[in-house]
C-alpha cells in the first residue's frame, strides 16, 4: 500500500513535464505510487565485465578498452570513423556510422569503457553500435545494473530512470511494509524499501532477481488474499450441530432411474455430502463435460440437503435452462414429495406473491430458476444449497448474493467448460473441485464429419434418413437474421428453407429474439419429441438435454469458437443412440479456422479440447481475461509463474487456518488492506 506522498501525481518529479505526464496517463499511471510499480521488463547489465573473447559475439561486451588507433572506411559513399581498440581478450573496431565526430573526443591512448555486441566479421571483431564513456570521466552506467521499462509515447528509458530514482528518495517514507514478517523470514525477503530499491536500482543481478521475485509474490499472495478471504467467508461459517444426512431420498430417487450412477458421479456426490455434514460452508465447483451428468448430482445433493429440513434453489444463465432444469427436477423429484417451483423475471403479479410467500412459508422445497432467484424481494425460510450452473456467465456479486439469501448456504457450482488449472486456482482459487471424467456407459462417441459449403444435400439427405427412423436432430447457424454486411445463412431464412427441404416433418425455430414463452414452448415440443428438427442460434449452446435428437449440423461452423463447437456438440450423443455432428465449413476457411474443425475432429474429451483451445489462442487470450479487469498484474505472470502461485497460495491457506479474521498484531496491515480492499479479483488493481 501506497500512502501519502506516494500519492501525489507523478508530475511533481523533475522531468516530468506535459508530453511526459501524457504518456504517462496514457500507461495508467498518474501517481508517484503507480510510477514506483512500474517494473523494469529487462536490465542491461553495464556491471558484469565481459571483454570481446568472453562476449563471442554471443553477448554484449562491457570492459574497459584503449584506443590505439584510427582509419577511414566508405560508408555509403562517405568516408567514415573507424576506431581500433583492445581489451584484455582481443583488439577490435568501432564503427562509428554518421558519428566521425567521436575522432575529436575519442583519440588514441584514451581509456573508455564500451557497451555493445561485437561481431567477426572481415577477418575482425567489429561492432557497429555502442555507448561508451570516458574512464576519467567518473562513468555513470559502467558498473550498474540499468533498468530497461516498458516505454511509450514520449518517453525514454533515461526520463523514466530520472523520475523513478528521483521518487524513491523523496516520496517513499509513508511505504508500508505488505507481507508478513513470517513469511519474509522464511523466503528471506528484503524488506520492502529495499525490494523497490533493488528491482530499480539493483547492485548486482542477483539483487534484481530477488527483488522480482519479490514482488511477483507480493503480488500473488494479495490475489490469494482476496480469493482466500471469499473461502473463509465460506468456510467459517460454523455449524454448531454437526449432521449425519440419513441419504434416504437420495437412495429413494437412484432406485427410480433406469440406470445406476457412474463411479465419478457416486465420488462426487459423496464429497458434496461430507461437505454438507461438514461443519465449514461448502464452496465447491463441478467440472464435467457436456452430458456428464453433473445436474443429476446436484438434484441428488439438493435432495439430502431438503431431507434435512432445508431448502434448496438452482439458477441457471438463462429461461431456456432454468426452464429444463425445473421440468427435470419435477419430473425426477416431484413423485418423491417434493414441492418445486420454477421462478425467472417474468413470473410476475399474483403468481408471483403467491410462490415468493410459499417460499418464505417454507413450503416451496426446491426453486429453479434464472438470476431472479436472489432478488431484493426473495425470502426463502432457510435456505440450504444454492446451485448455480454455469457459473462463469454470472458476476461475482451475483454469486456472493446468493450466500446471503441465508445464514449458512452451501454453494455448490456446475461447469461444463473446463478451466485451465492455473486460470481456475487464481480466479476461482477459493473453490474445491471435483471433477466428473467419465460419461454414463453405452455412450457412443459421436461420428463427426467435415463437410465443404456446396455439399450441403448430402448432410440433408444423411438427416431425412435418421429423421425417418423416429430421431430428432439441430441445425445451428450463426447468425438469426440475413445480415447486410456478411455473406452467412442465418436462422430465420434457413428455417423457411428447409421446412421445403423436409416438407413431411415438423421444424421449430429458436433464437434469443423469440419471446420467453414461445421459446419455452416450442423447446418443450421438441423435447416431447413433437417437433423434429429444431432450426436455432447457439441459444441451445448449454445445456439443453434431449437425449432422442442425434444430428447436430452446424453450418459454418468456422465461426464459432472452439468451446461452443464442442458445447453445440454436446447437445447430441446424451444416449446410447449413435449420434452424428456435421461440421459445414464455407469455402474461405482461415488457417486458425481449419485448426479449429480439425481439433473437433480428433477429439471428443472437453478437457482436451480447452487445452487446445487455449493452444491456439495463446497466452495472448489469457492476457485478454487479464486486461477485461479480471486480473491485472503489474508483475506477476500466473503461467510463468504458476510454481510461486501455488507458494502464495498455501502460504495465505495456512495463515487464514490459523487465524480467519488476521486478529494477531502481525497481521494488522494485511487486515487493514484486506478490510480496504474491494472484494474478490477486483483487488488486483490496487496500484498506488
Ligand atoms: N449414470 C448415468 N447413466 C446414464 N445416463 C445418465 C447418467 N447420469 C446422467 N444421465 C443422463 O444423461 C443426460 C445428461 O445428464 P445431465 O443433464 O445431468 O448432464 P450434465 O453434465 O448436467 O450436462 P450438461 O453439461 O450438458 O448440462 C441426462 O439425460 C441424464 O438423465
Amino acid at each position: 500500500m501506497f500512502l501519502g506522498e506516494l500519492l501525489q501525481p507523478v508530475n511533481r518529479l523533475k522531468g516530468i513535464g506535459p508530453n511526459h505526464h501524457k504518456s504517462l496517463s496514457a500507461l495508467g499511471i498518474f501517481t508517484i505510487g503507480q510510477l514506483l510499480s512500474h517494473f523494469p521488463v529487462r536490465y542491461e547489465d553495464h556491471q558484469s565485465d565481459k571483454t570481446i573473447l568472453q562476449a563471442a559475439g554471443i553477448e554484449a561486451v562491457n570492459t574497459q578498452m584503449t584506443i590505439v588507433g584510427k582509419e577511414s572506411f566508405s560508408w555509403k559513399g562517405r568516408p567514415t570513423l573507424k576506431l581500433l581498440v583492445e581489451d584484455d581478450s582481443a583488439s577490435g573496431s568501432l564503427l562509428c556510422y554518421g558519428r566521425n565526430f567521436l575522432g575529436g573526443k575519442l583519440l588514441t591512448g584514451t581509456q573508455i569503457y564500451i557497451y555493445g555486441q561485437f561481431q567477426y566479421r572481415f577477418g575482425e571483431w567489429q561492432c557497429g553500435a555502442f555507448e561508451f564513456e570516458i574512464v576519467s570521466d567518473c562513468p555513470e552506467k559502467y558498473g550498474k545494473i540499468l533498468p530497461l521499462y516498458p516505454l511509450g509515447g514520449s518517453l525514454n528509458q533515461n526520463v523514466l530512470r530520472k523520475a523513478i530514482q528521483q521518487g524513491i528518495r523523496e516520496y517513499t517514507p509513508g511505504l508500508k511494509e505488505e507481507l508478513p514478517e513470517i513469511l519474509k523470514a522464511q523466503y528471506g525477503w528484503p524488506d520492502r524499501l529495499s525490494a523497490l530499491k533493488n528491482i530499480h536500482n539493483p547492485g548486482s543481478p542477483q539483487e534484481a532477481e530477488q527483488a522480482r521475485d519479490y514482488f511477483i509474490y507480493e503480488e500473488l499472495f494479495h490475489l490469494q488474499t482476496a480469493v482466500g478471504r471469499n473461502a473463509v467467508k465460506q468456510r467459517q461459517i460454523n455449524r454448531t450441530d454437526k449432521i449425519r444426512l440419513p441419504r434416504k431420498l437420495e437412495k429413494k430417487l437412484k432406485s427410480t432411474l433406469p440406470f445406476s450412477l457412474t463411479s465419478d458421479q457416486e465420488k462426487v456426490l459423496d464429497e458434496i455430502v461430507s461437505d454438507l455434514e461438514g461443519n465449514r460452508g461448502m464452496n465447491r465447483l463441478i467440472q464435467g463435460d457436456v452430458g456428464s451428468g453433473k445436474t443429476l448430482v446436484a438434484f441428488l445433493a439438493a435432495l439430502n440437503v431438503i431431507e434435512g429440513g432445508r431448502q434448496a434453489a438452482l439458477m441457471a444463465p438463462t429461461e431456456l435452462l432454468a426452464r429444463q432444469h425445473a421440468d427435470n427436477a419435477s419430473r425426477l423429484l416431484t413423485p418423491l414429495g417434493i414441492t418445486i417451483a420454477y421462478l425467472s423475471g417474468n413470473t410476475q403479479g399474483e403468481g408471483r406473491r403467491h410462490l415468493l410467500t410459499q417460499l418464505k412459508e417454507g413450503n416451496i422445497q426446491f426453486v429453479v430458476g434464472t438470476h431472479a432467484l436472489f432478488s431484493e424481494d426473495v425470502q426463502y425460510r432457510e435456505l440450504g444449497l444454492a446451485v448455480i450452473d454455469e457459473q462463469h456467465r454470472f458476476g461475482v456479486a451475483q454469486r456472493q448474493m446468493l450466500a446471503k439469501k441465508g445464514h449458512c448456504v452451501d454453494l455448490l457450482y456446475m461447469t461444463a467448460t473446463p478451466i485451465p488449472r492455473t486460470l481456475a486456482m487464481t480466479a476461482f482459487g477459493d473453490l474445491d473441485v471435483s471433477t466428473i471424467k467419465t460419461m454414463p456407459p453405452g455412450r457412443k462417441t459421436i461420428e463427426t464429419h467435415l463437410t465443404r459449403e456446396g455439399n450441403e444435400e448430402k448432410v440433408y439427405t444423411f438427416v431425412l434418413n435418421e429423421l425417418n427412423k423416429g430421431r430428432q436432430a439441430y441445425f445451428v447457424y450463426p447468425l438469426i437474421e440475413k445480415s447486410e454486411k456478411l455473406d452467412l445463412k442465418d436462422a430465420e431464412n434457413m428455417f423457411e428453407q428447409l421446412q421445403k427441404t423436409f416438407p413431411d416433418h415438423a421444424l421449430a425455430l429458436i433464437h434469443s429474439r423469440i419471446p420467453d414463452e414461445e421459446k419455452k414452448e416450442r423447446m418443450e415440443r421438441f423435447s416431447k419429441g413433437n417437433v423434429d428438427l429444431l432450426v436455432a442460434t447457439s441459444v441451445v449452446e448449454v445445456g439443453v438435454d434431449v437425449p432422442n435428437a442425434t444430428i447436430m449440423v452446424i453450418e459454418h461452423a468456422e465461426r464459432f469458437g472452439l468451446s461452443a463447437l464442442h458445447q453445440l456438440r454436446g447437445r447430441v450423443g446424451r444416449s446410447e443412440k449413435q449420434s452424428y455432428a456435421f461440421l459445414i465449413y464455407s469455402n474461405n476457411l482461415t488457417e486458425e479456422g481449419k485448426q479449429r474443425l480439425r481439433v473437433m475432429m480428433e477429439n471428443s474429451d472437453g478437457f482436451v479440447i480447452a487445452e487446445e483451445d487455449l493452444k491456439l489462442r495463446g497466452p495472448g487470450e489469457i492476457a485478454g481475461v487479464r486486461q477485461s479487469g479480471y486480473m491485472k498484474f503489474r508483475i506477476a505472470d500466473m503461467i510463468r509463474d504458476s510454481d510461486v502461485l501455488l507458494k502464495a497460495r498455501q502460504d495465505v491457506m495456512s495463515i487464514l487456518e490459523k487465524d480467519p479474521d488476521l486478529k494477531s498484531p502481525e497481521f494488522s496491515l494485511l487486515r487493514e488492506l484486506w478490510e480496504s480492499a474491494p472484494p474478490f479479483s477486483e483487488t488486483l488493481i490496487r496500484t498506488g
